[in-house]
């Protein structure tokens, strides 16, 4: 079996003395979307904000397309070809859906999809009908997947995409999951963070299911779906 794109264990973190990780594990293989669950404050954001160099941490291996990542700060793992799309939307308000797009924009990355605002267009439709629309204009959703949209244009190789369908209405979320499909399909990677089930067995491979920063369970979509227990203790409200 060839190596996994991103390889993840032991990984701590912290915010000042407060310790939120303890131990997680995980891999991400190449084209693959995993779904990072688990209830509020679980530790979902801190493990993606830990990998990509957001908060301090430690891991005994942190390791993406033979690189390793524990001495790295943030910019320089994105240039490796990780993409990191927060929960709270980080648009230029000021600027355009094309300028916004615009200043994500990186060369192309050997090994990555590259992409364009046209092909971006294609994958977001809603997002072509408003492209000469400033982001004071637009919704919550618009918002998120421009964000989404931006980030791409750096040709990232994996995305790390905290909590996609949060806060979105059920018809934004159905795009957004269709999105996701497209990105595994034209051969991204992808580690997600999300507390709903469904959003998750629509889009991902594998689930990893975290509470208290500790991995609790790790398996298919479809054998998390299938284990009442696993869902009633970590997952259910
Ligand atoms: N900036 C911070 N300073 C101190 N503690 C924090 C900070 N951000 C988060 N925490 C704590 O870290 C823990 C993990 O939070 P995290 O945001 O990673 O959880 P989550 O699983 O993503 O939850 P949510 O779904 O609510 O975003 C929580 O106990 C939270 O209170």
């Amino acid at each position: 079996m060839s190596e996994a794109l991103l390889t993840v264990d032991g990984l701590q973190a912290w915010y000042g003395r407060a310790h939120i990780l303890d131990g997680i594990a995980l891999t991400v293989g190449h084209g693959e979307v995993v779904a990072l669950m688990g209830r509020n404050g679980a530790g979902k954001t801190t493990t993606l904000k830990a990998i990509m160099g957001l908060v301090e941490r430690r891991a005994t291996t942190l390791r993406f397309d033979r690189r390793e990542l524990s001495a790295l700060p943030a910019h320089r793992i994105a240039r490796l070809g990780v993409g990191y799309v927060p929960e709270d939307r980080r648009i230029f308000a000021d600027l355009t859906v094309e300028e916004n797009l615009e200043v994500g924009r990186q060369p192309p990355r050997p090994g990555a999809p590259s992409w364009t605002p046209e092909k971006l267009f294609a994958l977001f439709p809603n997002l072509a009908e408003m492209r000469g629309r400033r982001g004071t204009r637009m919704s919550g959703g618009e918002q998120q997947m421009l964000t989404l949209a931006r980030t791409l244009m750096g040709n990232p190789s994996l995305l790390l995409l905290d909590e996609p369908s949060e806060g979105l209405a059920p018809l934004i979320v159905r795009q957004m999951a269709d999105a996701v499909r497209r990105l595994k399909a034209e051969g991204l990677s992808v580690l997600l963070s999300e507390q709903s089930l469904s959003f998750a067995s629509a889009v991902a491979d594998r689930a990893c299911v975290i509470e208290t920063g500790r991995l609790r369970w790790t398996g298919t979509m479809t054998e998390l779906m299938t284990d009442n227990g696993v869902r009633a203790a970590y997952l259910a409200v």
